[in-house]
């Protein structure tokens, strides 16, 4: 049994108090605390003033004030404790109640220079971890962050969607949100990561009384389980504690609100009303307790999702910490005295902590106890006919604490390979939070399903084909992909990309055949068919970081004009938060910014002038092989011509039999995207048509100067072509190929080995048996086209 620890906190007036000269009416002295009705008849002493006695009372109106409470001190006090309840295995809350502007987020958040407890008793459960780690100990933390506005419950960790989760309640574990992000942290500057996320989603709006206020309420969660041995025995505990940051207590005609504002105040008070009743017949449940004559009370937990939520944590399983914060100032008396009223009822809520512990740690516990006992018996009082009764005790713990053992160590198996992976749940999604450089692939076959990433190592990564000498470290295969395309470099922190000669690599759109530094979410084109987004864990967290985020678009993006930079300078002069000197801070590192950036723009300029060269070149050649394919081109059509004349038989429309390419189609999908030709055939004696891909030309070319020599050799066939599935090459390919197949029959017919030479008409069989890529239904089965 635990009484909730209630403390007050008063807060310097603040500029709006100072502006109307307002009095101090809080006086503070030990663990009391007392307030002055200004406006009271002032004969009266029980009207004008009023006293109580809470656990803590600090005074933190003055920080130049010797006994000024700090926020280290109240960490001290409050903080340390909580600490322990999660190291012991108990259950914590500490939630802080209080008018708008009385000071809650500065007391449970603070700010980045005066932190707050949230941040320091995340703090602290780190260091004491890594302390326990040298002993052996090993521990799980998860932290969650919601938030409850309107009755809604949003999740503070997931991008802002509007959708509101709903709060379920588990038999055994009790309410609980369903869908809510844990993120699993392993370190404080995750946590740390994990707050300025939540904090930045918080619902704020501005009411009269404090510009930044926050309508809502949010609860950060830590689930910390801790296992280990202990003297040998089997321990694991697991302890939730939640920090609540409730939304302000005021009466909404207090702040002056209106309309929606008003709506809200009416919703935080259902919340804030379920509290003070949860509160007061908690109250009375233990003052009955205490009077002897126990009445049953109806606890409206489920009347608000806030009390439903924090169940456990009022009169449960919890050792529960209020904070009241108030003003000091006479302008407040009414909220103030109403603040200081709701805590001294909580103070007589009586809770029920429990250490946590494993079921199944347990039993071995008390197991291990019964086995000494009996051990103790048999030995003082020679029972013998124990033994079997020991022994079966003895192999039951046995097995319990290696089942145990088993468990926790496959559990930490799987969380060292999440932490690895960087995978962590996101409400219904799986964020993958990798720390090592890595590609992610952007595909854009729409059958495509999977999500694949690719580790870079330390060193040297090569990508290419499966059929490069050299194995790949990463294979890919598709149009375009050299069989050692590239190579990825990553030294000292810095990624480089090494195009291998002739290999077609863009990075960020630009062409490049000599090395180039890669920065993060750069994009990657490697060959026709696969472009990758580049990520660097380390540099995007330097990127992060404020005052180096221009970097970005100098490292990235070297298309940015110089306008651009100039515009964004603008843009963030006008920025409303930034305070002067930070401007100026940021004036200057946009400046060296942008010296940098005209330099690189220099160096950029000379690379666009050689790769211009470069082009008009390389559109020379394309000229000259173009001349070159014409003058190919003409002399097959005239052989061709040459072998329609000669070969009456088989060119002749009325003859007895012809082959003619028809026609062709672009066939398959993604990297598998090709064309290929309809070849119509007529035999003496029947007709057919067959589809085929230009490889299957190729093969049937290959296979014939296999089998006939030089004869076939000297039959020019069409060479392959880079831009192989443009519509201009499957054109001219149309005519080469058909007046290839036509030479092919041709010159086979006069070979006295090939079976065409039998003298006879050509038959069906008798070109089938010449080859199988005549035949009908061969290669014609595969998904996207002929395999
Ligand atoms: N103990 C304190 N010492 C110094 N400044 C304080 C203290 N408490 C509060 N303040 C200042 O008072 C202002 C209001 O505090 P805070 O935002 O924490 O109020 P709040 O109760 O959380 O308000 P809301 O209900 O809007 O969330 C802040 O500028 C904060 O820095």
């Amino acid at each position: 049994m635990a009484s909730v620890k209630v403390a007050v906190r008063v807060r310097p007036f603040n500029k709006r108090e100072i502006n109307m000269n307002a009095q101090l009416i809080i006086q503070m002295n030990g663990k009391m605390t007392g307030i002055i009705n200004t406006k009271a008849n002032a004969r009266d002493e029980s009207i004008r003033y009023k006293e109580f006695t809470f656990d803590h009372s600090y005074w933190s109106h003055d920080e130049k004030q010797l006994e000024n409470v700090s926020q280290e001190d109240v960490y001290n006090d409050l903080g340390t404790e909580v600490v322990d309840c999660a190291f012991q295995g108990y259950n914590a809350c500490v939630f802080a109640y209080g008018q708008t502007g009385s000071g809650k987020t500065f007391t449970m958040m603070g700010s980045p220079e005066n932190q707050g407890l949230i941040p320091r008793i995340c703090k602290a459960l780190f260091e004491k971890m890594s302390e326990n780690s040298k002993k052996g100990i090993t521990h799980r933390v998860q932290v969650s962050y919601l938030e409850i506005y309107q009755e809604r419950v949003a999740d503070l960790l997931r991008n802002r969607d509007n959708t509101s989760l709903k709060v379920r309640e588990h038999p055994k574990k009790g309410p609980y949100v369903q869908g809510l992000t844990t993120c699993l942290v392993t370190n404080y500057g995750h946590v740390e990561e994990c707050m300025s996320r939540g904090n930045s989603h918080r619902t704020t709006a501005s009411t009269n009384m404090n510009d930044v206020s926050s309508r809502s309420h949010a609860i950060f969660t830590i689930t910390f389980v801790q296992a280990g041995y202990c003297d040998g025995v089997p321990s694991e505990t697991v302890s939730k504690i939640h920090l609540v940051d409730l939304a302000g207590s005021e009466r909404a005609d207090a702040t002056r609100a209106s309309g929606q504002r008003l709506k809200e105040g009416a919703h935080i008070n259902k919340s804030l009303v379920t509290l003070g009743s949860v509160i007061s017949a908690l109250a009375e449940v233990s003052l009955s307790d205490q009077n002897g004559y126990r009445k049953s009370f109806f606890i409206p937990y489920r009347d608000s999702v806030l009390t439903w939520l924090l169940k456990d944590s009022l009169g449960g399983n919890s050792k529960t910490i209020m904070i009241a914060t108030i003003s000091p100032a006479d302008c407040n008396y009414g909220e103030t005295l109403s603040t200081l009223r709701y805590a001294n009822r909580a103070k007589n809520i009586i809770n029920k902590p429990t250490v946590n512990e494993d079921p199944n740690v347990k039993l071995i516990r008390e197991l291990r106890n019964e086995i000494s006992k009996l051990k103790a018996l048999m030995f003082s009082e020679h029972r013998s006919d124990m033994l079997a009764q020991l022994h079966e005790k003895e192999a039951r713990e046995k097995e319990l604490t290696e089942e145990w053992a088993g468990k926790w160590r496959e559990a930490q198996a799987i969380l060292r390979e999440q932490r690895a992976l960087g995978l962590r749940k996101s409400g219904p999604g799986v964020v993958l939070d990798s720390d090592r450089p890595h590609l992610v692939a952007i595909d854009d076959d729409p059958l495509t399903t999977g999500v694949t990433l690719y580790h870079l190592k330390e060193g040297k990564t090569s990508i290419g084909t499966e059929d490069s000498e050299v194995k790949q470290d990463i294979e890919l295969r598709g149009a375009g992909m050299e069989p050692q395309h590239c190579v990825i470099v990553f030294q000292d922190g810095v990624a480089t990309l090494h195009p291998q000669p002739g290999a077609y690599v863009m990075l960020n759109n630009l062409l490049i055949e000599s090395p180039a530094r890669l920065s993060q979410g750069c994009i990657i084109f490697l060959g026709k068919a696969h472009v990758f987004r580049f990520n660097d864990p380390a540099e995007a967290a330097e990127l992060r970081k404020g005052d180096k985020i221009y970097n970005l678009s100098r490292l990235n993006l070297l298309s940015w004009s110089t306008p651009d930079l100039a515009n964004s300078m603008e843009n963030l002069q006008h920025s409303q938060d930034m305070d002067k000197s930070d401007l100026e801070h940021q004036r200057i590192n946009l400046e060296k910014d942008r010296e940098d950036f005209e330099k690189e723009q220099e160096v950029f300029e000379e690379k666009r002038r050689s790769l211009a060269e470069a082009q008009a070149k390389l559109e020379e050649e394309k000229k000259l092989l173009l001349r070159e394919q014409f003058e190919q081109n003409q002399s097959m059509i005239s052989s061709s011509q040459s072998v329609y004349r000669s070969l009456p038989s088989i060119a002749n429309e009325n003859a007895e039999h012809i082959i003619q390419i028809i026609n062709y189609c672009l066939r398959g999908a993604g990297s598998q995207t090709h064309y290929e030709y309809e070849v119509r055939i007529r035999t003496v004696d029947d007709r057919w048509s067959i589809l085929r891909r230009y490889s299957r030309f190729r093969d049937l070319h290959l296979s014939m100067k296999a089998k006939y020599g030089n004869i076939v050799s000297s039959i020019s066939f069409p060479s392959k072509k880079f831009f192989a599935n443009s519509e201009s090459v499957a054109r001219a390919r149309k005519q080469h190929l058909e007046a290839y197949l036509l030479r092919l029959l041709e010159t086979c017919k006069n070979n006295s080995n090939c079976p065409l030479a039998y003298g006879g008409p050509i038959t069906k069989n008798v070109l089938i048996n010449f080859s199988p890529f005549f035949q009908k239904g061969v290669f014609e089965i595969g998904k996207y086209g002929t395999c």
